[in-house]
């Protein structure tokens, strides 16, 4: 079943000529990644937003597990239904990597005790060594750096994962690198990456791509 579904989904920001997404329909399903990519101003980030319960679309519906957003509690829905990772990392440059990991479960309420082994293991999982978790985000490169983002958005239950250019900032190798992570993370645990992009490369690891222009997608 889809994790989310879109009818007919449209987005007009207030005294817009023409509708930033226009009349969308699609499925995403869980085990799989999505690339959405498209020039600039085709209106993927706006689309992204919708995703994450940022925004309501202003016409149609968006179902999560089959629940329309706009009669769900948005809060809830993006604190524990989706994880978000961007082009810049947004990882807290006074924190180490390990407390950067474990800071959104300390929110949550797990105690210091049980985030830390936690962590380790997320940081683990995406290949960060454990010298590295005592070190500051600025002692790691770019790579080092979206992977730890990577294992701060699983700390959460969230099974879907929205990425805006989450490999904006990398050089080949390390697209390569964080595309292996989120497609294993999808195939094997079954999450659902939608990522935005600009990158064809990018675009032609997920397993379905959509491309978008003038707020739709086109074949
Ligand atoms: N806050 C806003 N108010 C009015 N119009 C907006 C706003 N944000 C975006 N737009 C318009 O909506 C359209 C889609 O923009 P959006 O940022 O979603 O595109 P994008 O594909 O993400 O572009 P980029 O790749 O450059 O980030 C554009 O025409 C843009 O000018």
């Amino acid at each position: 079943m889809a994790v989310l579904s879109l009818e007919n989904v449209t987005y007009r920001y207030k005294n817009a000529q023409r509708a930033a997404v226009s009349g969308i329909s699609c499925e995403f399903e869980e085990g799989k990644v999505y690339a959405v990519v498209g020039a600039s101003g085709s209106g993927k980030s706006t689309f992204l937003s919708l995703l994450a319960g940022l925004d309501l679309p202003t016409e149609g519906t968006i179902r999560f597990q089959g629940d329309s957003l706009a009669e769900l509690n948005l809060d809830r829905y993006r604190r524990e239904s989706i994880s978000m990772i961007f082009q810049v990392f947004h990882l807290f440059p006074l924190l180490t990597v390990m407390e950067n990991v474990c800071f959104p479960m300390e929110l949550c309420g797990i105690t210091p005790k049980d985030a830390r082994p936690r962590a380790a293991k997320l940081l683990e999982a995406v290949g960060i060594r454990e010298e590295q978790m005592k070190r500051f985000p600025s002692k790691l490169s770019g790579g080092e750096r979206q992977r730890v983002a990577i294992a701060r958005s699983l700390a959460s239950n969230a099974k879907i994962i929205l990425g805006d250019e989450p490999t904006g900032n990398l050089d080949g190798e390390n697209t390569q690198n964080i595309m292996d992570i989120l497609c294993e993370l999808a195939h094997k645990k079954g999450y659902c990456v939608i990522l935005v992009t600009h990158d064809m490369e990018v675009a032609e690891m997920a397993d379905v791509s959509f491309r978008m222009k003038d707020g739709n997608f086109v074949s």
